[in-house]
């Protein structure tokens, strides 16, 4: 579904990816984990294009990202970052049908079935009763499942996340991993916790230094000698009652 192959981008002088190489395939929830600084929004933006790499290659549904029109592109996959927040001066539900923007044609007004559909993710995301509440008098949190609305109202076969859970309480932070691991999307997302990446995401990308250190299930990856490795920490992973694995951290 997306393949980087050898991506290479640098700020000025600044080599920030050296030869990032990545693959997610269809239906996959693939979570991008790594230090602070090691370069993991600077290539989710390379993915969806606001930074164009120097030298390397992108596929999207197997054509190339990067001789795509930005349209063509919105039509196969919806990002969701946190920098775009500040620019809404809209209610809730305009902000999420503005992700209906991308497959219609200029002008075509929103139909009956595109409320329809705002009103469904509005349901199941929890915001039914903020509808129309300006979105800049949002708290935080509320602003991130907005924004994640508005990407699932896009309806596309691909989700770019960048820290889609960082201001979300516990209960949100479940909720929304489940939605979009249920939502049937191929996903990316940038991840700090580990705990909610190791539940909920199929493999796991981590990068150090602009490069990718080591990728796998979230099992096999997250040993505690990669974990030191990556993150100069002690970790202990244990098993949660649920099966799933938890780790626990220790300054060195
Ligand atoms: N335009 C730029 N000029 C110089 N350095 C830059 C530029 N953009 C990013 N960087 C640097 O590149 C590195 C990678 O940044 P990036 O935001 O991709 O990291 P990250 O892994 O997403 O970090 P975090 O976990 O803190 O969000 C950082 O050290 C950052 O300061």
């Amino acid at each position: 579904m997306i393949t980087a192959n050898e991506i290479h981008y640098a700020a000025g002088s600044r080599e920030i990816l050296r030869g990032v190489d990545f693959q997610v395939t269809e239906g996959e929830f693939v979570g991008l984990i790594g230090p602070n600084g090691s370069g993991k929004s600077t290539f989710l933006k390379n993915l969806y294009k606001v930074l164009r790499p120097q030298r390397g290659a992108i596929t999207l549904c197997g054509e190339d990202l990067l001789s795509m029109s930005n349209r063509e592109m919105a039509q196969r996959m919806a990002v969701m970052v946190q920098e775009q927040e500040a620019a809404f001066d809209f209610t809730v539900e305009e902000v999420v049908m503005m992700g209906r923007q991308a497959r219609k044609r200029l002008l075509e007004t929103d139909s009956r079935e595109d409320w329809a559909l705002v009103g469904e993710i509005l349901d199941l995301t929890g915001l039914s009763p903020l509808r129309k509440q300006g979105f800049i008098t949002l708290s935080g949190g509320e602003k991130q499942r907005v924004l994640i609305a508005r990407a699932l109202a896009q309806q596309t076969a691909v989700l770019v996340l960048d820290e889609p859970t960082n201001h979300l309480d516990i209960k949100y932070q479940l909720q929304l991993m489940e939605l979009v691991r249920k939502s049937g999307c191929t996903v990316v997302a940038a991840i700090h916790d580990l705990n909610l990446a190791a539940a909920y995401c199929d493999r796991l990308y981590a990068m150090k230094d602009g490069v990718i250190v080591g990728h796998g299930a979230p099992r096999e990856l997250l040993t505690t000698d990669f974990l030191r490795a990556l993150y100069e920490v002690e970790a202990e992973i244990l098993s949660g009652r649920d099966g799933a694995m938890r780790v626990f951290f220790y300054s060195k």
